[in-house]
């Protein structure tokens, strides 16, 4: 008979964090998105309402500074209120991201129909959600929206 797995056979479980915002494009459908997110087994540590001013914004995306698309995405996200959130899941970050769709919400239409972007995006830009794309990434982005824990 075999001998019973001791605990350092069992796969370990990391339950990962990732920064979910809902954008202002989809403000009014953040009933549904938050249960599409519950419904799929994420729980959601922090949830923060608030109005970005547009500095803000350009220091959220600093990393596009200087793409063509820069000005709009700044002059989007500061058009209304978001929701910004932090999921916990084992493998969140990648589970996120899939549950989003690409970046275009067309594209997302055609190759992922049921995801997040395809549902309640509009265009390129207009695209309803973001998620955090790397461990990195997502402590920067939990830090510069709940920069105390909360
Ligand atoms: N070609 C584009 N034209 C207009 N807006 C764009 C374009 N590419 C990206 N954006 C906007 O900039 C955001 C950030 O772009 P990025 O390439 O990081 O995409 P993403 O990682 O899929 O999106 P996010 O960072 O919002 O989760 C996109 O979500 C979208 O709103």
């Amino acid at each position: 008979m075999e001998a019973p797995a001791t605990f350092m056979e069992q796969p370990a479980i990391f339950v990962e964090r990732t920064l979910a915002i809902i954008k202002p494009d989809a403000i009014d459908q953040s009933a549904a998105i938050l249960r599409f997110i519950e419904d799929h087994g994420f729980a959601i540590l922090q949830q923060r309402r608030l109005h970005m001013t547009p500095e803000q914004c350009s220091d959220f995306y600093a990393e596009h500074y200087g793409k063509m698309f820069f000005p709009s995405l700044v002059s989007f996200m500061s058009s209304g209120p978001i929701i910004a959130m932090v999921l916990a899941k084992e493998n969140s970050i990648l589970e996120w991201r899939d549950l989003l769709g690409p970046t275009s919400s067309h594209r997302a239409r055609e190759t992922h129909p049921e995801s997040l972007r395809a549902i309640y995006g509009t265009d390129d830009q207009r695209n309803a959600v973001h998620g955090s794309d790397s461990q990195k990434g997502a402590e920067r982005e939990i830090r510069f929206f709940f920069p105390d824990g909360k």
